[in-house]
């Protein structure tokens, strides 16, 4: 069940301070947000990540304090808010004319979701194309998370070419996890077990918003080859104009489900432990994170108890957005009875 550090309703004064005090980085949201859209307050206080997750607390120069909204069942803090937040905390140290254009990251600790993280930013390097920041995250004094991120100013260039987007389904003709799972329940011959485990993904208040390509894959009923392919988009509004706060959304979303992919060839296995060791991300062009877009995750190799997963993101109109890489350590376990789902 997601565990809520910050109440809704003093999460909703914090984004209403914030709203009316914006001044340069002190907010990711920024001023031109607000002019260029007719802006419904009400509409943008409904995206918690930008109004508590991204929203970090400054406590010194280069210190910042984050929070947590939704904690998977493991009870470790969720990867994409850590690397979200340490993002967060990058960007603010850098010029608004910078943008953010890779980041690795490893995960070398468990996070606790009883407590909140703080991040410590390093000024690696400011150069004239590219400046560089190192951000450490920090739990009960010891390192959860390293961080590298980079951002360079806006340099055009001849070069310039992508893959192909996937031909799929738009989500307009697509069904929403929590459609697919009333629909399930809806099924008389359920087992209790499956029907329990989806009324708590029901209850599970996750940020984002889902549409599976193929929602059969996605519940990993028969082997398929590692790939799948599912719409999201970040619940509420956030509004044009400022990519250093989409990509740090982006890299929130970018690590949920993408680790899964490695088990698809493998119904008969469920996973006992996994958790991802390290994360990468590029970004590649504009986009807004509160509009579908589509993620492509495959997982071109797997074993010595670990998965390589590959992530791109597209906007629907085609262009490629993202990319995203990252292993994860897969201990599993035979599945002892078949699915009734
Ligand atoms: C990766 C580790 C665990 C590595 O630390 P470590 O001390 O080397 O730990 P470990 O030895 O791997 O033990 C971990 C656990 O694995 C068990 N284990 C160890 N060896 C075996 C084995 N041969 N067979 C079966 N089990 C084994 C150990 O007993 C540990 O179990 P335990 O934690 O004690 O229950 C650590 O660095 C860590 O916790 N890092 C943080 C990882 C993390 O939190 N990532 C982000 C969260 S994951 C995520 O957000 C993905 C979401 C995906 C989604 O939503 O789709």
């Amino acid at each position: 069940m997601a565990e809520k550090e910050v109440s809704g309703s003093q999460a909703n004064s914090n984004a209403i301070n914030k709203i009316n005090n914006l001044e340069g980085n002190e907010a990711l949201t920024s001023a031109e947000d607000e002019s260029s859209e007719s802006c419904d307050y009400n509409q943008d206080l409904k995206s918690v990540l930008v109004t508590s997750v991204l929203n970090l607390e400054q406590l010194d120069v280069d210190l910042y304090r984050g929070t947590h909204h939704w904690v998977p069942r493991t009870q470790r803090l969720f990867g994409g808010q850590i690397v979200g937040q340490a993002l967060v905390a990058a960007a603010k140290s850098v010029s608004d004319s910078l943008y953010a254009h890779s980041l690795h990251c490893y995960f070398v600790r468990a996070g606790d979701p009883k407590v909140p993280v703080l991040y410590q930013v390093d000024r690696t390097r400011d150069g004239r194309s590219f400046t560089v920041r190192s951000v450490k995250a920090v739990q009960h004094g010891q390192p959860i998370l390293i961080c590298q991120a980079s951002f360079q100013t806006l340099q055009p260039s001849p070069l310039q070419h992508q893959f192909t987007m996937p031909d799929v389904p738009l989500p307009e003709d697509l069904l929403t996890v929590e459609e697919l799972i009333h629909g399930y329940l809806s099924k008389p011959d359920l087992a209790e077990e499956a029907r329990k485990g989806l009324n708590k993904l029901l209850a599970n208040e996750v940020p984002i918003e889902i549409k599976p390509i193929n929602p059969a894959q996605f519940y990993r009923q028969a082997p398929e080859e590692p790939r799948r392919l599912f719409w999201g988009r970040v619940r509420g509004h956030i509004g044009e104009g400022n990519m250093k706060l989409h990509c740090c959304v982006a890299a929130y979303v970018s690590d949920f489900a993408l680790l899964g992919t490695a088990l698809l060839p493998y119904p008969q296995y469920r996973a006992k432990f996994a958790a991802s060791l390290d994360h990468s991300m590029w970004f590649h062009s504009t986009f807004r994170s509160d509009e579908w877009m589509l993620y492509e995750c495959e997982s071109p190799w797997a074993g010595s108890s670990r998965g390589l997963v590959q992530g791109r993101l597209w906007r629907r109109d085609g262009v490629l957005a993202a990319s995203c890489s990252q292993e994860g350590v897969l201990r599993v376990k035979p599945v002892t009875e078949p699915s009734k789902l």
